[in-house]
């Protein structure tokens, strides 16, 4: 299907005629969402895939309960052993982010993993540069990590914080790293990943790309970007469940750098119990402690949903619904819009500047229509192609119009 062009406010019969014509229509049965609820969140929080607890229970009772600590090796055949999780999951992941399975390390935070990322960039970048550049209104977590680290380092770097926009004229020779988020969490603007890295090469200059609000709402190819470090959450489009572990990409000519966080899971030989450390192959080596088995297994379970989804059909999709959002939603005078027209500039959300922000939230989630508010005075909303329909994005659009009128009157 080729994205639908709607320039005029669109009837919802025209909308019902897209859902029974959508691709991806099938993929909504595959999620639990409750009755009633409009799910606009899903770049907070995925949704449940409705396989994944049936795979926990079998983890759960089968494989800890019953078959205990030989779970870690069990079933190795199969693919079923724990200690190979974090790896199958990687697979799995490796097609949505355009990279090899042996240049993802899964485990931890994306935070814990932005503080490998730097570091690791931060030993290969070049010589005696002192700069680390990131957009001034990164997500906090990554201007956090890099101050603690910088914090480590006693100062030695600048974190300069620059607008999104000025990031091309800041890529000067004393930058080492240029560290961002591909799509802002606020506005929903994204970045131009491959022209960014291209220019940051240029000049000598390593990147990290942070994929929170990228990876599982559209194709991500991080391999033709020549990205050099990525990171990236398993809890918003890859729907992995609260606190799903997040992941770490490391470009193969890159895989010698350094290892911050050298934990024994990292090491090549786990059960040698060897003094020294030795770090495993490929990217496995940046995974630290005990993999995370609950979560893991969630994670990997909520990936098969992706197996036989079209990543150019979930963008399609994806422009098609913010598009038919902002046209429903257009001529509000309380609502200004921040997120870009213009595709090639846009993630898969849509945000709103009002004045009572807060409030208008809290009314449309009374309503069932849930989305987020951001300081100051942000309504985002999140469109996960996956199970979000187009009347779904009619009946939501009604209930923004209808709070806003409310608080007017
Ligand atoms: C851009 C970005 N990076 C990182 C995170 C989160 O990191 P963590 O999973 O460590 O809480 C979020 C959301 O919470 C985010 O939006
Ligand atoms: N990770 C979250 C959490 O633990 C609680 C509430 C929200 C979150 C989020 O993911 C926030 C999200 N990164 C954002 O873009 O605002």
């Amino acid at each position: 299907m080729t994205t639908p062009v709607l320039s005029a406010k669109p009837a919802l019969s025209t909308l019902l005629d897209l859902d029974a014509r959508d691709p991806l229509q099938h993929k909504k049965a595959q999620f639990v969402l409750p009755e009633g609820v409009i799910y606009l969140d899903g770049n907070s929080l995925g949704a449940l895939p409705a396989t994944v607890p049936a795979r926990l229970e079998r983890v759960i009772h089968q494989e800890w309960g019953d078959a205990l600590i030989r779970s870690w090796t069990a079933h190795a055949q199969e693919g079923r052993d724990w200690m190979a999780l974090p790896d199958r999951v990687a697979a799995k992941l490796a097609p949505l982010i355009g990279a090899e399975a042996s240049e993802i390390s899964v485990g931890d935070s994306t935070s814990v993993n932005l503080f490998k990322a730097l570091t690791a960039a931060l030993d290969v970048a070049s010589p005696g540069r002192r700069v680390i550049l990131t957009d001034a209104d990164n997500f906090p977590t990554d201007l956090y990590v890099a101050q603690g680290l910088n914090g480590l380092l006693d100062g030695r770097y600048e974190l300069r914080r620059v607008p999104a926009a000025e990031l091309s004229a800041h890529l000067t020779t004393d930058v080492a790293a240029m560290m961002v988020t591909e799509v802002d969490y606020r506005t929903g603007e994204r970045l131009d990943m491959a022209s960014l890295t291209a220019q940051a090469h240029a000049q000598g200059i390593v990147t990290i790309w942070d994929l929170a609000h990228s990876a599982g709402a559209f194709e991500v190819d991080l391999t033709a970007a020549r990205a050099d470090f990525a990171v990236g959450c398993g809890y918003k489009y890859l729907n992995g469940g609260p606190g799903a572990p997040g992941y770490l990409f490391v470009a193969s000519r890159h895989l010698q750098a350094r290892v911050a966080l050298s934990g024994w899971m990292g090491h090549a030989d786990p059960f040698e119990m060897a003094r020294d450390y030795t770090p495993a192959k490929d990217a496995r080596r940046f995974i630290v402690g005990t993999p995370t088995v609950l979560s893991l297994s969630a994670l990997d379970t909520a990936l098969d949903v992706f197996a036989d989804v079209d990543l150019k059909q979930l963008r399609a999709k994806s422009l098609a619904l913010t598009d038919t959002f902002m046209a429903l939603v257009a001529g509000d005078p309380d609502l200004t819009l921040v997120t870009p027209l213009d595709h090639a500039r846009r993630g898969s959300q849509v945000s709103f500047r009002h004045p009572q922000a807060r409030e208008a939230m809290r009314r449309l989630v009374e309503r069932g229509v849930i989305g987020d508010f951001r300081t100051p005075d942000i309504l985002r909303f999140g469109f996960t192609p996956l199970y979000v329909s187009y009347a779904d994005v009619y009946r939501a659009a009604q209930a923004v119009l209808d709070v806003a009128g409310e608080l007017r009157a």
